[in-house]
């Protein structure tokens, strides 16, 4: 798969479509890299969420009757999201592919189920559109029911909505690390500032929390308190000091003590008013803070997102902490507060002791949601043994040099479901010196080549050699995609010359493992004539590959001159 792949993108998306083509030696590795690159982490499931839970109960002994109803029913965390979607996949028992018309229902399903778990409207449309075309899009995969293939959708799509990767906490170059806490009234900021001291303590930094709640003295008191428990230093100035006076002489002192994080919990309030914002606007001057973080009760549903974006909009800020996620039974505000405010979630409390916070990953809580781990893995391995399947076909069709345009239009798709060319680049070590503008170069050559094998007949798109052969099929290729007759003409020779190149390059990979990237370069530079010389050469090769590849046909005649 990576030969056929890297020759593909190294071939395709930084050379022209044209028959005095420069290939460029850079080379992008594709699905299997990326898949590496992405991984995704397993899923909590169910049961272990339970058994965490009743770890909390358990060390509450006195409280432990009455509280274990109440966990029961929190272990099931998003219970009624989860059994709301799982109406969805019963809709699809019985049948044998994913169809537009047998979607629909599941799809209502869907819809009604994000809906009642507060997610708000404008993203609920979003979702279920993406979900019905990439549903509608995908292929069967051998020995996987719709009804699982559906439940591998709904999972990727909730893994994007909810920002996809784990979004780390970022820390200063020198230290002390700046992190700012901002909320509304009884969120949870004074819990989660020791929360947070104590979870980054774990990871061995030393840390000191600022008391910036002047208007609350039992705030101050509580952080005191917290910060023993904890054993982190409090900064606490009593409440007749402005918060900005209190935030400079609190960094002052983590300063002299050579803390690497500072921590400032701020006052809520029940509204959000003016003098609450240029309050945590100076705050924010003084400190300059590398983390601005929005603490959020995840009990308020898509309100939450809601905030989130007045807050970035006020203040500007990094991201969200959601807390007492343990009592949310709805899931609104973990799914929507990076899709509404573009601001990620970094961490979650779901508990009020001190351990009870941790980083955000969208494919957990999604696998939370769905509560189908073992499927989602099946189908994983599934679309695994599928890609491979396909590889050996398209390897097999490179070394008998019958790469077509199907096999072109299935790898860039391939790249494009990846994701943007730019970040798919800017994801490979040793990629820099490709500039945007060449990139964004190769996505509208990918366009305009696509354009014209999608007006291309099945036999054309098969046998290349038609369209070669053949003016009056370029010409009406042209017509069909809105392109001149010389661009179809250079498609179809820049086919020929990647058949060459990539057969060339399984050679290289002959051996079994992956090459090195020095080996491709020089695979395609081995390629590249001397400057001036180009185009000579590489239409030789071009067509004497062509001869070898079609021996019974005449040659291409009249190929990429006149027609
Ligand atoms: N169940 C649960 N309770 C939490 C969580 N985080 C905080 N709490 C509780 O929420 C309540 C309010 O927390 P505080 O930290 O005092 O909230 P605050 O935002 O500082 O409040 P103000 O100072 O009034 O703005 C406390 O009883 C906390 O124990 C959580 O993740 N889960």
């Amino acid at each position: 798969m990576e030969a056929a792949s890297l020759s593909f993108i190294a071939t395709t998306h930084f050379s022209k479509p044209s028959s005095t083509t420069k290939f460029s030696n850079k080379i992008i590795p594709t699905s299997s890299y990326y898949s590496a690159w992405t991984g995704t982490t397993n899923s909590l499931s169910r049961n272990s969420f339970s058994r965490q839970m009743w770890g909390v109960i358990n060390s509450k002994s006195t409280i432990r009757r009455e509280m274990r109803g109440v966990f029961e029913v929190r272990a099931e965390m998003f219970g009624q999201l989860t059994s709301g979607l799982e109406a969805a996949w019963t809709k699809l028992k019985g049948e044998d592919v994913l169809t537009k018309e047998n979607i629909v229902e599941p799809m209502r399903d869907i819809r009604r189920a994000l809906l009642e778990a507060d997610v708000s409207l404008p993203v609920v449309k979003r979702f279920i559109q993406s979900v019905s075309e990439e549903a509608v899009g995908t292929g069967v995969i051998k020995g996987v029911r719709p009804d699982q293939q559906l439940v591998k959708i709904v999972s990727d799509e909730l893994v994007k909505l909810m920002g996809g990767e784990v979004s780390e906490l970022v820390f200063a170059k020198s230290a002390p690390t700046v992190i700012l806490l901002a909320g509304l009234q009884g969120v949870g900021k004074t819990t989660v500032s020791a929360k947070l001291a104590f979870y980054l303590k774990k990871q061995g930094k030393s840390c000191m929390l600022i008391a910036g709640d002047v208007y609350r003295p039992a705030a101050i008191d509580q952080l005191v308190i917290l910060g023993k428990q904890v054993d982190v230093p409090v900064y606490a100035a009593g409440t007749q000091i402005k918060p900005a006076v209190i935030a400079r002489q609190g960094l002052a002192e983590a300063r002299k003590k050579n803390v690497d994080v500072v921590i400032m919990d701020t006052a809520g309030r029940l509204e959000i008013d003016k003098a609450m914002m240029d309050e945590l606007k100076e705050v924010k001057r003084v400190l300059n803070p590398t983390e601005v973080l929005l603490v959020v009760d995840a009990m308020t549903g898509q309100e939450a997102a809601a905030l989130v974006t007045t807050f970035n909009v006020e203040i500007g800020i990094t991201g969200a902490i959601l807390t007492k996620l343990d009592g949310d039974s709805r899931g609104g505000a973990a799914l929507t507060v990076k899709e509404v405010s573009g601001k990620p979630i970094k961490l979650v409390g779901r508990g009020e002791r001190m351990e009870d916070l941790e980083p955000f990953y969208p494919d957990r809580m999604a696998g939370r949601i769905l509560g189908m781990g073992d499927v989602l893995s099946f189908v994983e391995k599934a679309q695994e043994v599928m890609r491979q399947e396909e590889a050996e076909d398209l390897q097999k069709k490179i070394k008998s040099a019958k790469f077509d345009f199907n096999d072109f239009l299935k790898q860039t798709r391939t790249v494009a479901k990846m994701g943007s060319m730019a970040r798919v680049v800017g994801m490979i070590p040793g990629m820099g010196k490709i500039t945007p503008a060449q990139i964004r170069e190769a996505e509208k050559n990918v366009k305009i080549m696509e354009a014209m094998i999608e007006v291309m007949t099945p036999e054309e798109r098969e046998n290349p050699e038609l369209l070669a052969e053949s003016p009056p099929r370029r010409r009406r290729v042209a017509q069909g995609s809105g392109k001149t007759e010389q661009q179809v003409s250079q498609l179809v020779a820049q086919l020929f010359q990647m058949r060459v190149r990539m057969k060339n390059l399984m050679g290289v990979m002959e051996g079994g493992s992956l090459p090195s990237m020095e080996n491709l370069q020089e695979a395609l530079k081995s390629e590249q004539a001397p400057p001036g010389t180009g185009r000579k050469k590489r239409k030789s090769e071009s067509r004497r590959q062509f001869a070898d590849s079609t021996s019974s046909r005449p040659g291409p005649r009249g190929f990429g001159g006149k027609n």
